[in-house]
């Protein structure tokens, strides 16, 4: 899919299905007739009809399982706002091809094929204090790319993202959608200093000052203040609902990334869940401002999809004991 302009876009985000209404009644009419008292298996019940309703299916199913990792450069790094230099992107990709990084180990554990797609690395973002980040067709480019990362064969898709720097980004993208400024928004990313944090503070500040006038719009907000492994999420995100294909979004930044597909429309998200909190200052704000309850709080701020990949595992745990939990009637236990 190439999308042409930010109408065409724009009218994508808003042509969205509700999911099957069927397909996770069957679910929870199943559920019921497990042996367990019902709802003794919390959100795994959920997680199932969940699954059904975005796949379309009565029994969902999880044999191919995606953690596509974005990755991007950033402009903005130039306000002096990561901890590590922006080489480390690149790097870190071919770490991913090594098989070396976190993600590689979560991901096989998690049963789930793992791609990276890196977007144009040497070619940075513009730096939102002083320009957009993307120019229209780069954003469009950037969205594009993320939309054809998403297959309709997909069981379930985790999105990932690596780019030093885009924590300032994530929270630009924030304050704009939801107001407020740098300091509720910027945490300490890989690890800035006080200087570091004050000086995101002030790149946040200033990206909002000079793209105030667009802040109205969710896609002008992701294309002036967003990197291109954001626009990239926000694309796959879109079309993992246009093909039926739940997702598990990470941490802040992927959040950030695919929160104005939710600021487009009221249910723009319902076919995601949230994996994990991250320990970045502003993820809980944002999730709350979402209205999207973390499965998992592990303290981690690494990004990559790793937090997804980890509840992938809860996604399969609810998906086996839907599937393969005898009935009251077939085990002979007696109902209440
Ligand atoms: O998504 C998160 O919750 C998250 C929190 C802290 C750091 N990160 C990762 O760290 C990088 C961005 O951090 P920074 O300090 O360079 O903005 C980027 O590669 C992200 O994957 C990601
Ligand atoms: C080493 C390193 C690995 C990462 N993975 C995601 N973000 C990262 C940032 C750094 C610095």
């Amino acid at each position: 899919m190439a999308f042409k302009s930010l109408d065409e876009l724009r009218a994508a985000c808003l042509d969205l299905s509700a999911g099957s209404d069927a397909a996770a009644d069957a679910v929870a009419r199943r559920q019921d007739t497990l042996t367990k008292p019902r709802g003794s298996l919390g959100k795994l019940e959920t997680i199932a009809a969940w699954l059904a309703r975005w796949q379309g299916r009565d029994m969902p199913r999880l044999d191919k399982v995606k953690v596509v990792v974005f990755a991007g450069n950033h402009g903005v790094t130039a306000q002096g706002v990561s901890a590590y230099p922006s080489e480390v992107t690149v790097q870190m990709v071919a770490n991913f091809a090594g098989g070396g990084a976190a993600i590689n180990q979560l991901a096989r554990l998690a049963g789930a094929e793992l791609a990276v797609i890196p977007l144009e690395l040497d070619r940075p973002t513009g730096d939102f204090t002083q320009t957009a980040a993307m120019d229209k067709a780069d954003f469009l480019a950037a969205v594009s790319t993320g939309y054809d990362a998403v297959t309709p064969d997909l069981d379930l898709v985790c999105f990932g993202e690596m780019g030093i720097g885009n924590t300032t980004p994530a929270a630009a993208i924030a304050a704009g959608l939801f107001g407020g400024n740098g300091r509720q928004w910027a945490g300490r990313g890989t690890g800035v200093d006080d200087s570091g944090l004050a000086r995101k503070f002030a790149a946040i500040d200033a990206g909002l000052a000079r793209h105030q006038a667009t802040l109205a719009d969710p896609l002008a907000v992701a294309a002036n203040l967003g990197g291109r492994e954001l626009a990239a999420i926000l694309g796959a995100t879109l079309a993992a609902r246009h093909h039926n294909v739940p997702v598990l979004l990470d941490g802040f930044v992927v959040t950030a990334a695919a929160a104005p597909l939710a600021k487009l429309h009221p249910e723009g998200l319902a076919h995601t869940l949230s994996a994990h909190v991250s320990a970045e200052a502003g993820h809980r704000q944002l999730l709350e401002a979402l209205q999207l309850a973390p499965l998992l709080d592990m303290g981690m701020r690494l990004g990559e999809g790793s937090g997804a990949c980890l509840a992938v595992n809860l996604v399969r745990s609810a998906l086996e004991c839907h599937a393969r939990m005898a009935s009251f009637a077939e085990a002979g236990v007696t109902d209440k």
